[in-house]
């Protein structure tokens, strides 16, 4: 038998400060905890509608009671700037709290025969174990909006955190365990081996990360036949037009482009000024870009923190090297630590990687427009489809957004960055597969519907 290889989490601010090391779980021991997590699905389920809302609520309020220690671990371990990490705890509550509310809402509906008596009911259950296969960036935020909706229809859930995530997963699992019953949530530390076993072992699947990584689990969950959804990159525009308030946009944009160094998925990484709208973004993103806090991400001032990894980095320093003029940053700071500045590029030549890839970085390209439909294609010209953001006074133009731009989301005067979690969250093409995410549209997701027939005897 093999040792499952272990996993190791590093501060990305300070690398010699190594937080955890601890062994993979091992394929066995994923579909060992799927079993047991099986097991433990109707006890959860026949437990009530009362039992899993107040579970729900403890665990929101577990997450309330640990905020400063919770948020003080998202920063150490995955670098998130401080900020950040706290209102990220403080969305995570929020989100237990809201779907707190969904065991108590209908399930189905009740219709009338098409002939004679009777009654006819449609009814959302549960499909049983929920595989969640999260990534690093949002450790307490994306396993909450991916498990709190599952629990709360009343399916189990085994989590596959991200190996870089593994201590903030072990200790939202320790919060979850203490407020549910036993095997009703695991978490399974592991890589690309405990992913796959999860993904042979559960009853439907959610996965958030790299669209390669996303289109595998997709292959492998529906050659198996079971529901799938991923969330994977984005390519993200910022469209600006003259009418704007350019000093206050530019402060937005560069803000989405390099908060939490733009390791988002809707962070932006296009900027596509509109006509007259050229210089002045392009002198103002530059120097905000310039002006905006890089450093140590426990510092409440900093915006900009390291990268998740040394390959990120260079990842993020190389792409910047390959063409284009640099109109900011384009390089990485002389410190400890995973860092590179915020970058604004232009005159990128044409299947440059800023224009095709997802860098997950804080690098954004400036592409001008001559006119609004022009902003549009150029936004439109990716594999990506998440998110676009607007920025203007004319209500046509903001319509003509709406209605002309091909991404899930689009959010006018809004950065792209940010999520409401009460609404579906997704995109198009590459961005997202299958159901969205977040929102009511989560319930639907964890639930299969049920068509019941109901005859008085002798009907038939
Ligand atoms: N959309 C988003 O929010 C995110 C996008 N990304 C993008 O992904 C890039 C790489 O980041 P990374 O964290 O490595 O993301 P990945 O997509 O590579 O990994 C996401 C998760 O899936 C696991 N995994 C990998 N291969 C498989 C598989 N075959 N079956 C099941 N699970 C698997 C990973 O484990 P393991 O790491 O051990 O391979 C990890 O837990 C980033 O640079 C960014 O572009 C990353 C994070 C979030
Ligand atoms: O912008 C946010 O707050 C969330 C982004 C996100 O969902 C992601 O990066 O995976």
């Amino acid at each position: 038998m093999t040792t499952p290889p272990s996993l190791v989490s590093r501060n990305p601010a300070d690398p010699a400060d190594v937080l955890l090391r601890v062994a993979a779980s091992g394929a066995a021991a994923v579909a060992d905890a799927v079993v047991k997590a099986r097991d433990a699905r109707p006890g959860w389920l026949d437990g009530g509608a009362g039992a899993r809302s107040a579970a729900l609520v403890a665990v929101a309020e577990a997450i309330e009671a640990a905020a400063d220690e919770l948020a003080a671990l998202a920063v150490r371990e995955v670098g998130k700037p401080h900020t950040e990490a706290r209102a990220e705890v403080a969305r995570t509550a929020a989100i237990w709290r809201y779907y707190a509310q969904a065991p108590h809402e209908p399930t189905g509906a009740v219709h009338e025969p098409f002939g004679g008596p009777g009654l006819l009911l449609t009814r959302r259950r549960p499909y049983g174990v929920a595989g969640l296969i999260t990534p690093w960036n949002f450790p307490f935020a994306i396993p909450s909006w991916k498990a709190a909706p599952a629990l709360a229809v009343g399916n189990t859930v085994v989590l596959k955190p991200a190996p870089e995530a593994t201590a903030c997963a072990l200790r939202l699992a320790e919060i979850l365990q203490r407020a549910l019953p036993r095997a009703v949530f695991t978490v399974a530390p592991g890589g690309a081996a405990e992913g796959g076993a999860l993904i042979t072992s559960s009853d439907v699947v959610s996965f958030t990360g790299s669209t390669a990584v996303g289109h595998e689990v997709v292959r492998a969950a529906t050659a198996r036949g079971i529901p799938v959804q991923a969330e994977m990159g984005g390519l993200n525009a910022a469209i600006v037009l003259p009418d704007a308030d350019i000093e206050r946009v530019a402060a937005h944009i560069a803000a989405a482009i390099a908060g939490y160094a733009g390791q988002k998925c809707t962070a932006t990484s296009r900027v596509i000024p509109v006509g007259a709208a050229l210089h002045p973004v392009r002198e103002a993103l530059a120097a905000a870009l310039r002006e905006l806090p890089v450093g140590d991400p426990s510092d409440p001032a900093t915006v900009c923190g390291p990268l998740i990894s040394e390959q990120a980095r260079d990842r993020v320093t190389q792409a910047t090297c390959r063409g284009g003029a640099v109109l900011a940053g384009g390089n990485a700071p002389r410190r400890p630590g995973w860092y590179a500045t915020p970058t604004l590029v232009e005159k990128l030549p044409p299947g440059h990687e800023l224009l095709q890839e997802e860098v997950f970085g804080p690098v954004a390209a400036l592409l001008p427009a001559d006119d609004l439909a022009h902003a549009v294609r150029i936004a439109n010209s990716v594999p990506y489809g998440l998110v676009t953001s607007v920025h203007t006074a004319d209500l046509n133009a903001a319509l003509h957004g709406l209605d002309h731009l091909d991404t899930g989301m689009v959010r006018v005067n809004a950065p792209s960055t940010g999520v409401d979690f009460h609404l579906p969250f997704g995109g198009t093409k590459a961005s997202s597969h299958g159901a969205r995410e977040q929102g009511r549209a989560a319930l639907d997701f964890y639930t299969c519907t049920r068509t019941y027939t109901l005859s008085p005897t002798g009907a038939v």
